[in-house]
């Protein structure tokens, strides 16, 4: 019998069965691919990220002409895809099966199903284990669209396998998975256009975010919200959707599916382990990520909560803990950030100003700051949220590599902080995080500037000079 058995050899399953292993625990992964590392390596954050760079290289050298220069050739999708696949590789190494098996897990290929609350049977296998962990994310959520499984469209997982660059493409979606790479297909040449079917892009994000976000991505595609795409016909190279009421069509060369994630649940035979699935099909967990089966527990995507490679790693830490020595130490997902990695960058942790009950804005444009004038980079803007008495109850940024700068706000709100405190560290000028610092300064402004402080100051120079 195994201490722990492993579902899933991604994020979330691979810092499972790393931590267990790492303690002296019997472990077992099952993977039903052959490779491991899960979708964010092979399909994800990765290749996306190394995908993105490569347009944004490419769109940066087609702009140098206030320089004198002149970029000119066509575009090789194919040397492009080669260079992101190169990135996967390297990173596949630190994957490897020989990497933890060398940890002392012991892995399994194929898709298990559950026999009894503590048993199941791969490919006519059966294990047993104390604990089990599923850990077997999501894939792309297929909407009922009239024509669409007959027609041909790109998916997350199949893109990064393309070799010819279409002229025109229709992306239906746009939240994070649809408008980053939809921006990198623009910035490569190709023309775009987006379907959303919501009142906005990027629902999650805070309203000023999400408006800087459509204004800029706007001049680069065509972005259609409130748009419901009804069919598709012509094997996949007509779109009809309706808009305003109007029914229209698009002509295009591809057709990129980014509708949302659905759990990874299918042949599991759930119900013989005792564990069940929310109205929305994702495992049901409580706060110590434990399943309805007090001995399972769920992990990363197929929990719903909060889908990020950070997140599963959060969750397989905990898990690894709660599991092994029967503890019952809960997830906050309160000082969790994410970032979305369209250009400029998403910064996003907390509550939005729509979500704090009560929310005090301090606010700064990137042309304010001046190391953002300096690289010709002032589109974007800070909003930091706090409670009346100044805790920071979330912050959201766009701009200029907003994604790695604004992480002293997450190590605040892990303390939950007081806004002073990100005005009381020296910020080397010119640095970009600095729009914190004029952030931060905001409240020292309105407190000493706008209150009784002033007023007494008065008093006291006019009686000392
Ligand atoms: C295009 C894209 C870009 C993204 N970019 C980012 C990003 O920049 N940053 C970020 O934080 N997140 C990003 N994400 C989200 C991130 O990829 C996921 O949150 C993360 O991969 C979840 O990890 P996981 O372990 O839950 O699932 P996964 O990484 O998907 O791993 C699940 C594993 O389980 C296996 N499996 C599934 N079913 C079974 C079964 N029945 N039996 C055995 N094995 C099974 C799968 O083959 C897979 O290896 C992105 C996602 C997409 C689609
Ligand atoms: N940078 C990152 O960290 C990153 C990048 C990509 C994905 N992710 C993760 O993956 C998750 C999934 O991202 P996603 O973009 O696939 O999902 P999403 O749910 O965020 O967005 C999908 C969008 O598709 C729209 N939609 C659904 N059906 C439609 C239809 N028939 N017609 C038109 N529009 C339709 C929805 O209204 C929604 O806005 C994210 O929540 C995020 O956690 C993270």
């Amino acid at each position: 019998m195994y201490d722990i058995i492993v579902i899933g050899g991604g994020a979330g399953g691979l810092t499972v069965a790393a931590g267990a292993a790492s303690l002296g625990a019997r472990t077992a992964l099952i993977e039903k691919k052959e490779a491991l590392g899960g979708d964010c390596l092979h399909f994800g954050c990765i290749p996306s990220k190394a995908f993105i760079e490569a347009a944004n290289e490419i769109y940066a050298a087609r702009h140098t002409s206030y320089a004198g220069i002149e970029a000119r050739g066509e575009v090789d999708l194919s040397k492009i895809m080669e260079r992101v696949n190169q990135s996967v590789a390297t990173i596949q190494k630190e994957d490897s099966r020989e990497r933890f098996e060398a940890l002392g897990v012991d892995i399994y290929q194929g898709s298990p199903t559950f026999t009894g609350k503590r048993e199941l049977n791969v490919e006519g296998t059966v294990l047993s284990g104390k604990k089990i962990v599923l850990a077997t994310g999501s894939s792309v959520k297929h909407p009922e669209i009239e024509g669409l499984e007959e027609a041909e469209y790109w998916t997350n997982e199949t893109v990064f396998q393309q070799t010819d660059l279409p002229e025109t493409m229709a992306f239906i979606g746009a939240g994070p998975v649809g408008l980053e790479i939809a921006q990198a297909f623009a910035r490569l040449g190709t023309k775009v256009t987006v379907f959303e079917s919501g009142k906005s892009i990027l629902k999650k994000e805070d309203p000023v975010i999400r408006q800087k976000a459509m204004e800029i991505l706007s001049r680069e595609m065509t972005i259609i919200t409130d748009a419901r795409v009804q069919k598709i016909s012509n094997e996949g190279s007509m779109v009809h959707y309706t808009t305003a009421g109007e029914e229209e069509t698009l002509q295009t060369d591809r057709i990129f599916l980014a509708t949302g994630r659905k759990p990874n649940t299918e042949g599991l035979n759930l119900s013989a382990g005792d564990v069940t699935k929310n109205e929305e099909g994702f495992i049901r967990v409580d706060e110590t990520l434990r399943t309805s089966n007090p001995d399972v527990f769920a992990v990363g995507d197929v929990t719903g909560h909060m889908p990020f490679t950070h997140v599963a790693g959060v969750h397989g830490k905990l898990v690894v803990q709660n599991a092994l020595f029967s503890l019952k130490r809960r997830m906050s997902y309160e000082a969790i950030p994410w970032n979305t990695y369209i250009t400029p960058e998403i910064f996003h942790i907390g509550k939005t100003q729509e979500e704090a009950e009560e929310a005090y804005v301090y606010e700064t444009r990137l042309q304010q700051v001046d190391r953002f004038i300096a690289d010709h980079a002032t589109e974007g803007v800070v909003r930091i949220i706090t409670d009346r008495k100044g805790f920071v109850l979330g912050a959201h940024a766009i701009g200029k590599g907003a994604g790695d700068w604004m992480q002293p706000v997450v190590a605040l709100m892990n303390n939950k902080g007081h806004i002073k405190e990100l005005s009381e560290m020296v910020y080397p000028y010119p640095n970009h995080a600095a729009a914190l610092e004029d952030t931060a300064g905001q409240y020292w402004r309105l407190k000493l500037f706008a209150g009784i402080v002033p007023a007494l100051t008065k008093k006291f120079l006019r009686w000392r000079l």
